[in-house]
């Protein structure tokens, strides 16, 4: 079945479990149809027949696994070809929680593939279409190891960080724009992809993990408010714009043309 015209349409990547399910359901409950994006079908098709039932919800269930060049292809196809459109979200990502030297190839690549690559391609994708009606929005899930990385965390860390970085470049192009993209920061919240990283959920602090509804509603609440960066967790939000400001300062001082007197010879 393929999504109507009448209602906005939101595209969810990474929606058969987790973060991604609950996205579904509460864009469900705000009117939009839905494009679903994921690699088990079985699980989109039972949210799909749940959401038609409960909000009358038109779902197009795209079976695609988002590391395959051939797959991703067909789901920008998807993204070019409609045009009610009018959110992304690029919530897709998994994570091999190891030393990099215990990492294998073919899950440092696929991290880098479904994290980096798939949420870049996804992006550029829908960016001509949003701009040219200078309406829509981009929702992209990131993480608070976008600005930490542990022993374990190396890759994820690093593609995590792309994200952030990725996101703040953008933000400034669409300065000016009535398009917007949300930078989603969460941290440990109660999914599959824990026990899929080789980190079991049940050996977290408890106390420190967040449940994926009260996650999602707190990052829409952020998007309702137009927040640019939202950190779902974090009580004091001047905590990131100070963090930010010295980032600022620190590049601002890199800009001297000169080494540092510490790097002089005596
Ligand atoms: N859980 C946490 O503690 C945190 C999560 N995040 C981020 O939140 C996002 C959602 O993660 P979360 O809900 O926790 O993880 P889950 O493992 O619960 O869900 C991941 C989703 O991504 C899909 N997915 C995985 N691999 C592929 C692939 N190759 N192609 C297409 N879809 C794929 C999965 O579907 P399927 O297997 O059917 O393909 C699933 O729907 C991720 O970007 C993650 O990095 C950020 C911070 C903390
Ligand atoms: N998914 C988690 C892994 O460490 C996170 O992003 O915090």
């Amino acid at each position: 079945m393929s999504a109507s015209s009448f209602k906005p349409v939101a595209v969810v990547t990474g929606a058969s479990a987790g973060i991604g399910a609950v996205y579904a359901e509460r864009l469900s409950e705000r009117g939009y149809d839905l494009i679903l994006v994921a690699r088990r079908a079985e699980r989109l098709k039972a949210l799909s027949d749940k959401l038609g039932a409960a909000h009358g919800t038109k779902v197009e269930v795209v079976e695609a696994d988002l590391t395959n060049d051939a797959d991703l292809a067909r789901v920008e196809k998807v993204l070019k070809a409609n045009s009610a459109i009018t959110l992304l979200v690029n919530n897709a990502g998994n994570a091999t929680l190891a030393p990099i030297a215990k990492t294998s190839e073919e899950d440092a690549a696929s991290m880098i593939a479904l994290n980096v690559i798939a949420l870049t391609r996804l992006t550029h994708a829908i960016l001509p279409e949003f701009l040219g009606r200078n309406e829509g929005a981009i929702i992209n899930v990131a993480s608070v190891l976008s600005f930490h990385a542990l022993p374990i965390s190396a890759i994820y860390s690093g593609t995590k960080g792309y994200v952030m970085n990725f996101s703040r470049g953008l933000q400034q192009e669409l300065a000016g724009t009535n398009v917007r993209l949300q930078l989603v920061m969460p941290a440990s919240t109660a999914t599959e992809l824990w026990d899929l990283s080789g980190i079991p959920l049940a050996s977290l602090n408890q106390a420190a993990v967040m449940t994926s509804e009260n996650l999602v509603d707190a990052a829409l609440a952020g998007f309702d408010s137009g927040e640019d960066i939202t950190l779902p967790s974090v009580a004091d939000a001047t905590l990131w714009d100070r963090f930010d400001e010295a980032r600022s300062k620190l590049f601002a001082a890199t800009q001297t043309g000169e080494p540092a007197p510490r790097y002089r010879a005596a």
